[in-house]
């Protein structure tokens, strides 16, 4: 999906909302445990409750990688249930050596090889240009770089002032080099929302991956504030306090309660915005 439809998905559901489907068996509504794969049919019923209200889906492959073959299995199986229109996001944080980094690519971007072609991949960017050349090489694909993070460690690293400024800034400002933002996101937490003034600055037209709101605490409001850019810009992303906002038979009613509370949110913020 390139960066026109995914701003035309944008106005016509009138949201710029991201799932995350970072499922735990243990968190799995009982009443699923009866199904062959109970993970897989719960990520089936809240892609169910919530398609119509979300512009991308993302899974953390780590809530996958943890269940084995099992977990591989169901990651590929979410992936193919996943209607087609909307963009998907292998959030797996990979990079290496160029040779290392292209397999890594076709696990996530070649289906002929993977059964899997999800839209974007999410990329740590400290191994530099060469270890993330071998994902920007699918030119079809998204290349989506951590930037400033949401956790409370980003201060560790990130923050670091350079003789060029900070850590994250040199990240953006080096890799908007590499490519443009056709095909190049970068992942600021939603917790950062003071920073994102400074962002949009040094990257006025890529579409920024906001984790952060719900479970951790994020705000919207500030997220938007500065930035939302002329095609929106912006994927926020929450997981936790949608998928489990009831652990209960009405799991899938309760997420799309909560997804359609964020929905209208973003709703009045486009409108406000004039982008619809
Ligand atoms: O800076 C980052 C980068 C990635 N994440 C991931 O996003 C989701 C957030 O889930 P919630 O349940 O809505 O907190 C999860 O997959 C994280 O690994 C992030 O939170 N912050």
């Amino acid at each position: 999906m390139n960066k026109k439809q995914l701003f035309e998905q944008i106005k016509s559901k009138k949201s710029f909302l991201c799932v995350g489907l970072d499922p735990v068996l243990e968190n799995v509504p009982k009443h699923l445990l009866k199904y062959e794969n109970p993970v897989l049919e719960f990520n089936k019923q809240i892609i169910d409750a919530t398609k119509d209200l979300c512009v991308a889906y993302k899974p953390n492959t780590a809530f996958y990688e943890s269940m084995g073959l099992k977990g591989w299995e169901t990651l590929i199986k979410t992936w193919q249930y996943i209607p087609k229109d909307i963009f998907t996001i292998a959030d797996a944080k990979r990079g290496d050596i160029g040779n290392t980094s292209a397999m890594y690519a076709d696990a996530f971007f070649n289906e002929a090889k993977s059964d899997m072609s999800f839209d974007s991949i999410t990329v740590a960017p400290y191994m530099g240009k060469d270890s993330v050349g071998p994902f920007l090489e699918h030119k079809d694909k998204w290349v989506i770089l951590l930037a400033l993070t949401s956790n409370a460690g980003h201060s560790d690293f990130q923050l670091h002032e350079t003789p060029e400024g900070k850590l994250y800034e040199e990240v953006i400002r080096i890799s908007s080099q590499w490519a443009n933002s056709d095909q190049l996101m970068y992942v600021v937490g939603a917790t950062r929302g003071s920073e994102f003034e400074n962002i949009r600055r040094l990257a006025p037209d890529n579409f920024l991956l906001v984790p952060g709101i719900g479970a951790q605490g994020g705000s919207l409001a500030d997220v938007c504030n500065y930035g939302l850019n002329k095609e929106c810009g912006l994927l926020v992303n929450s997981a936790r306090a949608i998928i489990y906002a009831s652990k209960g038979e009405d799991f899938a009613e309760k997420a799309r309660e909560e997804a359609l509370k964020v929905q209208t949110e973003m709703e009045q913020i486009l409108l406000s915005a004039k982008l619809i």
